[in-house]
């Protein structure tokens, strides 16, 4: 008995909780906008660009925080590469064998640089055998960035001494969001907080239940995601993970009456990829083959048909997060969005 007064008194509690931030932010006329999605979507990238467009860019330290990171992953991911071959049953080059053993030596050795001269000449003539290329083309299969290519393509010039990332080099890097970071905007004498989580599941846990007074979530959808498979699980397809995530987050009671813009993201790499790879390995029902109008719509559909509260108001963009010129319009279309739904 005295338990269920809690829970009730709990429940009254959180409501009148809620009702009191969603008043102090409209008197101090404040918008809250998560962006939220499944890991690897690219939300980060979006708020990236948000702070290239609205906020100066980036500092010599965060600059320098982007070097180290890309510098790191350089390493990381040729890692990953010749462990992908090795399981794909690929042979590289024998002429490179002796550098794949030295690769890992080094790998093991203790230096203050990142990345040594000998590393750098080493990733430099790795990444030119045509079978690391060619695991690279698979990489549906393994765990492995796509932007991969553009930073081996410029190992030299991001080894050079005086190297500091381009905002290319910055947009295109990845590092998991952990935690929630915020960037807060001057949008039309109001104050826009834009909210970035962490999209993979160990992440999700720790923030969903969180915000309760978000007025728009943009949900960012990879498009070309879905061949690939999950991070967190090897046997599950990343877009049938975002669509039940995507059901649940836009019901839950807390973000049910919430403005929805869902971008779908990564366009530029699905229209590559729907010339190859039918969208029915992800999901039996579709019947469209490659075609790209006919992969859209079926996506599109799968996931609006999940809402259940059709009163609120739902745009959908298509966008390329790496692209700042297509996110600046993008932006643009939002801000009419909210200030007509205002
Ligand atoms: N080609 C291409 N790459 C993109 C696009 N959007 C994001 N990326 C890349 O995808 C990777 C992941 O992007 P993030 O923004 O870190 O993904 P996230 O959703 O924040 O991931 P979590 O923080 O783990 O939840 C980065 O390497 C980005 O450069 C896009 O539209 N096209
Ligand atoms: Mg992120």
């Amino acid at each position: 008995m005295g338990n269920l007064r809690n829970k009730k008194d709990k429940k009254k509690n959180k409501i009148i909780d809620q009702q009191i931030e969603k008043e102090k932010n409209q008197q101090e006329n404040k918008i809250q906008i998560l962006v939220a999605g499944t890991g690897d979507s690219g939300k980060s990238t979006f708020v990236k660009q948000m702070k290239i467009l609205y906020k100066g860019g980036f500092s010599k330290t965060e600059k320098k925080l982007y070097r180290d990171i890309i510098r790191e992953n350089l390493k990381i991911n040729m890692k990953r590469l010749i462990r992908a071959s090795e399981e794909l049953n690929l042979n590289l080059q024998k002429i490179n064998l002796p550098l794949v053993d030295r690769f890992f030596e080094i790998l093991q050795e203790k230096s203050d640089e990142i990345i040594t001269e000998e590393m750098k000449d080493i990733l430099v003539s790795l990444w030119k055998d045509p079978t690391l290329k060619e695991t690279y083309n698979s990489r549906s299969l393994f765990q492995i960035p796509d932007s991969t290519n553009f930073y081996m393509d410029k190992v030299q010039q991001i080894c050079k001494i005086n190297y500091s990332p381009t905002k290319e080099d910055i947009l295109g890097s990845r590092i998991p969001t952990t935690g929630v970071k915020e960037v807060i905007l001057d949008v039309n004498e109001q104050k826009w907080v834009i909210i970035d989580v962490g999209g993979q599941r160990s992440e999700r846990r720790k923030w969903i239940h969180q915000f309760d007074s978000i007025n728009l979530m943009i949900f960012v959808i990879a498009m070309s995601e879905y061949d690939q498979k999950l991070f967190e699980e090897q046997n599950i397809y990343r877009m049938a993970e975002t669509l039940k995530f995507f059901k649940k987050l836009v019901n839950d009671k807390l973000f049910k009456h919430a403005d929805l813009i869902i971008l779908l993201n990564k366009i530029d790499l699905f229209e590559e990829k729907i010339q190859k790879v039918d969208l029915n390995v992800c999901f039996e029902d579709y019947q469209g083959g490659l075609d790209k109008e006919a992969a859209i719509e079926f996506i599109k559909d799968k996931f609006t048909s999940t809402i259940q509260n059709k009163n609120r108001n739902i745009w959908t963009h298509f966008s390329c997060a790496t692209n700042t010129e297509m996110i600046e319009n993008i932006f643009e279309e939002i801000k009419k969005n909210v200030q007509q739904a205002l």
